[in-house]
């Protein structure tokens, strides 16, 4: 996967195709909200293991019953790339297992 910064256009396209997410700063970020707070911690179980199959790594927040990720490239100065995008795509597609919204 290619670690170079990705354009505005580029970044806007593949927001387009992920529903909640958004670059906040210099991070693309998106929030769950889930049934319970165990249902929630979960989920950041699940998304630990798909970081690590990744080798990348965002800012997790488990709340109450929430998760919230924030994430771009360390190795990248900090930018949004295709890594980033990979890993959000993992975490919309198990999102629906965990009744997360
Ligand atoms: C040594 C290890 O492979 C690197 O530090 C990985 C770990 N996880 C990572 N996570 C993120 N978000 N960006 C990176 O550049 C990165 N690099």
């Amino acid at each position: 996967m290619p670690v170079e910064p990705l354009s505005q256009k580029e970044i806007e396209d593949r927001l387009a195709e992920l529903p909640g997410w958004s670059v906040e700063g210099d991070r693309l970020t998106r929030s769950f909200r889930l049934g319970s707070h165990f249902a929630a911690t979960a989920m950041v179980v699940h998304i630990a293991q798909v970081q690590e199959e990744l080798n990348h790594h965002s800012d997790l927040t488990l709340g109450y019953n929430t998760v919230s990720l924030a994430v771009n490239t360390h190795s990248a100065g900090g930018a949004v790339t295709g890594k980033d995008f990979e890993l959000a795509r993992r975490v919309q597609d198990l999102a629906g297992v965990h009744g997360a919204s």
